[in-house]
């Protein structure tokens, strides 16, 4: 106080010790040099006695109004401070950001000109701004510049392609004349159907299948689309046969009836522990109407030795993975197979993409053997076939299945509903027909930018749970077990405390412990729902292969009117973990958002999903298929949407539309971009105050996100592994899709803000992440020793592209190979558990 009245009284003279000084001699670096200089102190003594801080440097015309409105976006790193003067002598330089090397960067640019991108890249953009407070140089780029921009245009729906009513194509048949009696279903098992379980018409599928497996022997092919109750489809024929066998033993008084005793009659095999589990359930509902016969599962992650416990008191019907099955035939004395007359394969073709081959080829030769043991003896149960029938069945069936039918098919029948009990518009009766979607999925695409991709997501799933009752249940597909990890950190975060905390780490730090410590509460309700006491309380999230917490509310998520809870999903949780989950996401009847791999793509019927998200998209068309169908089931309705990068990505939107061959048209997928994305889901009172409202929410998220990062070890190590699995999931994409998948588009740097890091990527080191050992020393030791001043990074995001390249080959040999590339592929520990295989 004193000081500032006394600095009143001072009047600062025009000439003096405030004069710009003359520079004389020396080279003109020199002068230069000391010209900058003096101007810096000049500036500085001048605001020191004026209390007045002097006019920044122009700001790049590229740098927009989200940009200049810093105040309200927290602290940012100081920038060296440049004098009028100075300036005036050169004026502030835009950087070079439309030389060749960085066309991707201009907005009006097409994307076909782009090169292969690097993190070098966004150094150069005059937006991004380098802070080197917290050790390592960061980087923070503003969100809404140097953006690539769309390659296809924006055309309006029409109304009647929006809003039409479309009939459902997998609901059950309404004509009076389909019944499941009229299958030749027994009036027991119908009225087993309609009153404990409500079904009370079969499926187009259910109709073809039903009649086809109940009269005849032969091997068959079941192909329908998701959601269509191909489940039933074989149970069904399967249960009323043995029902059928235990009546005609007991007409013989060959035996009182079918018991658990009287052998394995039927095996099914499912390509993941939960969807085995999930046929197990309507299994055993549909046996409640014939209690003495039994089923079971043998899965992977289960006890070897209660399953052991649970063969040799006798089972009839036998639901397992192949390889905990193939395990069994090996070790199992209890375990006979010679009664087995119906195989099943359901998600054929996904058995044969996990390379189970040699394990399916093992179960088949064990059961031929066995079959072939008892034809010598007269011990075979009267009624029982002489023949086996072997199942196959998916929504998507390929050339992989072929070849898995080959192993196991004779002349096999292929089972597709009826065309007339198609719903209109329904794909064409021919051979070559492509796979198709149900027809009252509603479908769109969202074109965002790889900055915008986290920030989008937010907005997208505030947007979608803002009306409580318009979505209930969504499930958001990712493509790796990192990622999820690192979705559901920041989803189930408060950013709002992130957003008005500082970025002191002591301080954060505590709040950390807080917040995990309720997180840990929660993950203890987890294990109570698979009835088991936790042994201690759950790790802090410090290695997410180990995180016990797979659900906890949603503050950036939920309004004020509800809360929503998001659950994450993969293969590298524990299995009880994986199945305590999915229950309590079943059971859960409040808004929820399950984050997940694709081990929630196949066959996982949870109720009352209306919208599945595909943040990444899938590694094949198929798998896209797969996903998508977790919604819209069994004639109910339901929406999907697919996020697509500007550029190629875009293209794959064409692909997506020859699922169904509907005319010439094709299936409709309406389209959505960032801007609109981020305008529905951050400006909620609908108005929004100027343009760049929605500019300045999504610029608040993400910095919110990013300290929220910062503020722990933990939590950047965590986003660097999603960011790095990303990647390297992202090169594993099908060889035909690749150039919609294009990993030398990717702009690794903008990537990685949409993983909340400030560095870049060719400096990241995550320790101990799930993909293997030794990934590193796969570098060609050329680029390593090469790596040296001015082009180590560009050499860095070489050799990590030539890495992931090494992934890729690797994986798609290992996918093509059977169980022996397979072992050798899961030793690869977290390749195994990033791409959730089994
Ligand atoms: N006849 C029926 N009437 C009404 N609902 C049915 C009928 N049959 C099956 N469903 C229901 O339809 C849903 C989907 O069945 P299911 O899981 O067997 O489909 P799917 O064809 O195997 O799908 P996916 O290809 O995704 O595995 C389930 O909720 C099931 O209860």
């Amino acid at each position: 106080m004193a000081d500032d009245g006394m600095l009143l009284n001072f009047s600062i003279p025009d000439s003096g010790i405030l004069n710009k000084p003359q520079f004389k001699g020396g080279n003109w670096k020199q002068r230069q040099t000391a010209k900058k200089a003096a101007a810096h102190w000049h500036t500085k003594a001048t605001e020191r006695l004026t209390g007045v801080r002097a006019p920044k440097a122009p700001l790049p015309l590229s740098v927009n109004a989200t940009d200049v409105n810093r105040t309200e976006l927290g602290p940012r790193p100081e920038r060296p401070h440049r004098s009028p003067e100075y300036d005036n002598d050169r004026p502030a330089k835009r950087p070079r950001v439309s030389g060749d090397n960085h066309k991707k960067f201009d907005d009006d640019v097409p994307a076909a000109d782009f090169r292969p991108h690097t993190d070098a890249n966004v150094v150069k953009n005059p937006a991004a701004k380098q802070d080197t407070s917290k050790g390592g140089k960061q980087i923070i780029s503003s969100l809404f510049s140097f953006n690539p921009t769309s390659t296809t245009q924006t055309q309006p729906a029409k109304p009647s392609e929006e809003d039409a009513p479309v009939e459902p194509s997998n609901a059950p048949l309404t004509s009076e004349l389909d019944t499941f009696t009229s299958l030749g279903i027994s009036p027991t098992l119908a009225a087993h159907l309609l009153k404990k379980m409500d079904l009370k018409a079969p499926t187009a599928i259910q109709k073809a299948a039903v009649s086809q497996l109940i009269k005849d022997d032969s091997d068959a092919f079941i192909q329908a689309e998701t959601g269509s109750g191909k489940t039933l489809a074989y149970l069904l024929p399967i249960v009323q046969r043995l029902m059928e066998l235990s009546a005609n033993m007991r007409k013989r008084k060959v035996d009182d009836s079918v018991s658990r005793d009287s052998g394995l009659f039927a095996i099914i095999l499912a390509p993941t522990r939960e969807l085995s589990k999930q046929i197990a359930n309507v299994l055993d509902n549909l046996l409640r109407c014939a209690h003495w016969l039994v089923a079971t599962t043998v899965i992977g992650g289960e006890k070897k030795k209660s399953e052991k416990a649970r063969l040799r008191k006798g089972i009839n019907i036998l639901v397992a993975t192949p390889g905990r099955l193939a395990d069994h035939l090996e070790h199992t004395k209890a375990l006979d197979v010679s009664n087995v007359r119906w195989l099943v394969l359901d998600e054929g073709d996904r058995l044969m993409e996990l390379g189970f081959e040699e394990e399916i080829q093992k179960i088949v030769g064990n059961l031929n053997l066995r079959m072939r043991a008892q034809k010598d003896e007269a011990s075979r149960i009267p009624g029982l076939p002489a023949k086996r029938t072997t199942v196959l069945c998916s929504a998507t069936m390929k050339l992989d299945v072929e070849r898995l039918g080959e192993i196991s098919l004779k002349d096999a029948v292929h089972i597709r509903s009826d065309p007339a009990d198609r719903a209109e518009g329904e794909g064409a009766d021919n051979e070559d027909q492509a796979f198709f979607a149900p027809a009252q999925l509603k479908q769109s695409f969202a074109v965002v930018a790889p900055k915008l991709r986290l920030v989008s997501l937010i907005s997208f799933l505030k947007r979608a749970f803002a009306r409580k009752g318009s979505v209930m249940k969504a499930i958001v597909f990712i493509s790796c077990a990192d990622s999820v990890d690192f979705h559901f950190d920041i989803l189930t975060s408060n950013l709002e405390e992130a957003k008005a905390a500082t970025t002191d780490d002591t301080k954060e730090g505590t709040k950390e412990g807080t917040k995990e410590g309720t997180k840990g509460e929660k993950g203890e309700k987890d294990e109570e729902v698979d009835g088991k006491k936790p042994k201690k309380k759950p790790v802090v999230q410090s290695d997410p292969t180990k995180i016990a917490v797979t659900h906890a509310e949603s503050p950036s998520l939920s309004p004020h009117t509800h809360k929503v809870t998001t659950y994450r999903l993969h293969g590298s949780l524990p299995q009880s973990l994986r199945t305590s989950t999915l229950a309590h996401f079943t059971k859960n009847n409040e808004p929820a958002v399950l984050l997940a791999t694709d081990v929630a793509s196949r066959g996982l019927d949870l109720p009352n999903v209306d919208l599945v998200v595909e943040f990444d998209p899938a590694f094949a068309r198929e798998d896209h298929l797969h996903r998508i169908g977790r919604t819209a089931r069994a004639g109910r309705d339901g929406r999907a949407c697919i996020f697509l990068m500007p550029g190629c990505e875009e293209g794959y939107v064409d692909i997506l539309k020859t699922d169904r061959k509907d005319g010439e048209t094709g299936i409709h997928i309406s389209r959505q971009d960032a801007d609109e994305i981020l305008k529905k889901g951050l400006v909620t009172s609908g108005v929004m105050k100027d343009k760049s409202e929605y500019m300045e929410k999504a610029t608040d998220l993400q910095l919110a996100v990013e300290r929220w990062a910062l503020a722990s070890p933990a939590r950047l190590e965590s986003a660097r592994r999603g960011y790095q699995s990303h990647v390297r999931a992202y090169a594993t994409h099908v060889a035909a899709e690749r150039g919609y998948f294009d990993i030398k588009q990717l702009h690794l740097g903008h990537l990685a803000k949409a993983f909340a890091l400030r560095e870049r990527p060719s400096g990241m080191k995550v320790p101990g992440l799930r993909t293997g050992a030794g990934r590193e020393s796969k570098k060609p030791a050329k680029i390593r020793g090469a790596a040296t001043g001015a082009n180590k990074s560009a050499v860095a995001s070489k050799a990590a592209l030539e890495d992931t390249k090494v992934d890729d080959t690797e994986e798609a040999a290992k996918m093509r190979k059977a169980v022996r590339a397979r072992e050798k592929f899961m030793r690869h520990a977290g390749m195994a558990d990033e791409f959730n295989l089994g």
